[in-house]
């Protein structure tokens, strides 16, 4: 066995550099990027946390040097095997020890909510996803987050699930331990969140996959009951108290208002420019929409929110409780925008336009399905969802141009992120986006 190359060496920049695109998180695809590596943080002789610059983005690699080629190999460099840590139990138990404040890594600073997480044993990656990576470990204890891109400043993610943790919000999964990192940026020095182990609900049904799987029934005609969008609404407005509670709330002022609404016209401009094709047809409604947003007076109460909620980040228990994933926000998104306090109505159009999805994905399996079962189905979920929301929350007011704008600008984000990621899905928001911009629909 020959000895390792040190992490810093340039081959194994060189060979992440040549990896990175080929994997799910990787977030620059398609583009030219350079890479070269920032900061490395070793775990004793044969593993490292490395974060490498890659265009304008911080990406994290958790690395190791093995005899054998692993689940998941970067390279192979000098007789050994560079290996991905996140599929390296061995290395993933290194990086809980961190983040559990059992072993002590300069630059790196872990924390714990209370008893620290249970050894890793045989730890696995979770498949089928996309911004990061995830890994369950503990014997299905825990689920760990590698957030891939990594960002100064704290990342939501740990800071609101945090304080929903500290307050017992019952609707969320515990928050475990954490890990923060500081690194140099030119003479100075920031830090930002790495990771986020939380309690693994086991045996969880995706809401998602719930609520697709029973629109397909009812597009085929079949009766089934739906999964309870009443109790779904109730369990949204039960993490939005929590959130308020635990973090506060503050009554916008003018001021807010008026950045509130230039961010919208930001984002609108930006959704033409990123998605100029799809959108093409559509520029006197959308010049007009960006008009109407100057009627906004008020925008009411901001807080903490979820920020990015959609049916893929709720889960169901075995006991048939509604739990919120993810607080991370919009990946798409700038991190500074994500902390603010925003009004809770943005969580709410996210569901809303989820079902949405759900219908959509659903015709798109079945075409010769009939569009108004489809439209009757999202009709009634969205509905149910509402009353729901009613009942913890009080009443959600459709016509208000708050709700308006924040449903377009939901589905004009989605527009933009279904022509980066998935052109098949492009029709599902397009047309809500053209149904929101009809003149009866204001
Ligand atoms: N606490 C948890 N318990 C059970 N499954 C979870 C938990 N957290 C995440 N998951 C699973 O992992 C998937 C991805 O998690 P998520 O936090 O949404 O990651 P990402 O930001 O990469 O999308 C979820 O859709 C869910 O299936
Ligand atoms: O889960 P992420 O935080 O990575 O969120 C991004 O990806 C989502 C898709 O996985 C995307 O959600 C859109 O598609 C969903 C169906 O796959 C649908 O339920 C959502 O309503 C729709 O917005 C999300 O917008 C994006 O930020």
């Amino acid at each position: 066995m020959s000895a390792s190359l040190p992490f810093d060496a340039p081959e194994v920049t060189d060979a992440i550099a040549a990896w990175m695109p080929s994997t799910r998180w990787y977030p620059l695809k398609g583009q030219q990027a350079d890479a070269s590596l920032a900061h490395a943080y070793p775990l004793g002789d044969d593993a490292a946390i490395l974060l490498l610059r890659a265009g304008d983005a911080l990406l994290q690699v958790p690395v190791a040097w093995r005899d054998e080629p692993g689940a998941a190999h970067i390279a192979q460099l000098d007789g050994r095997w560079l290996v991905d840590a996140c599929h390296d139990p061995d290395a993933v138990q290194a990086i809980l020890d961190v983040a559990s404040g059992a072993r002590a890594v300069t630059d790196l600073e872990g924390d714990t909510a209370g008893e620290p997480p249970a050894p890793a044993g045989a730890s696995r990656v979770v498949s089928g996803e996309q911004s990061n990576t995830s890994i369950i470990g503990g014997d299905g204890s825990w689920i760990a987050k590698v957030f891939r891109v990594v960002h100064p400043g704290d990342n939501p993610d740990v800071v609101v699930t945090g304080a929903l943790t500290r307050a017992g919000s019952k609707p969320v999964p515990a928050l475990l331990a954490s890990l923060r990192a500081r690194w140099p940026v030119g003479d100075a020095f920031v830090t930002g969140h790495l990771l986020a182990v939380s309690e693994f609900v086991s045996g969880a049904d995706d809401a998602w996959e719930l609520y697709r799987q029973h629109a397909l029934a009812t597009l085929r005609g079949e009766e089934r009951e739906a999964p309870d969008a009443r109790a779904l609404g109730t369990a949204v407005a039960t993490v939005h108290r929590d959130l308020a509670a635990a973090l506060g709330t503050a009554a916008a002022t003018e001021a807010d208002t008026h950045s509130f609404i230039s961010g919208l016209e930001q984002r609108l401009g930006w959704a033409r420019e990123q998605a100029a094709d799809a959108l093409a047809d559509l520029d006197d409604e959308l010049g007009r929409a960006k008009e109407q947003l100057r009627e906004i007076r008020s925008i009411g109460e901001l807080q903490h929110i979820h920020g990015d909620l959609h049916l893929g980040q709720v889960l169901r228990s075995s006991a048939g409780d509604w739990l919120l994933l993810d607080f991370e926000g919009e990946p798409l998104r700038p991190m500074h925008e994500r902390a603010i306090r925003e009004p809770r109505l943005r969580d709410v159009v996210g569901m809303l336009r989820s079902f949405d999805y759900a219908a959509g994905s659903a015709q798109q399996e079945l075409p010769d399905a009939d569009p108004a079962i489809a439209d009757a189905w999202v009709e009634q979920r969205q509905r149910e969802f509402l009353a729901g929301y009613a009942d913890a929350a009080g009443p959600v007011d459709e016509h208000d141009p708050v709700f308006r704008a924040l449903l377009l600008d939901k589905a004009l984000y989605e527009v933009v992120y279904e022509v980066r990621n998935r052109p098949d899905w492009l029709q599902v928001p397009l047309e809500a986006v053209r149904r929101l911009l009809r003149p009866s629909a204001a």
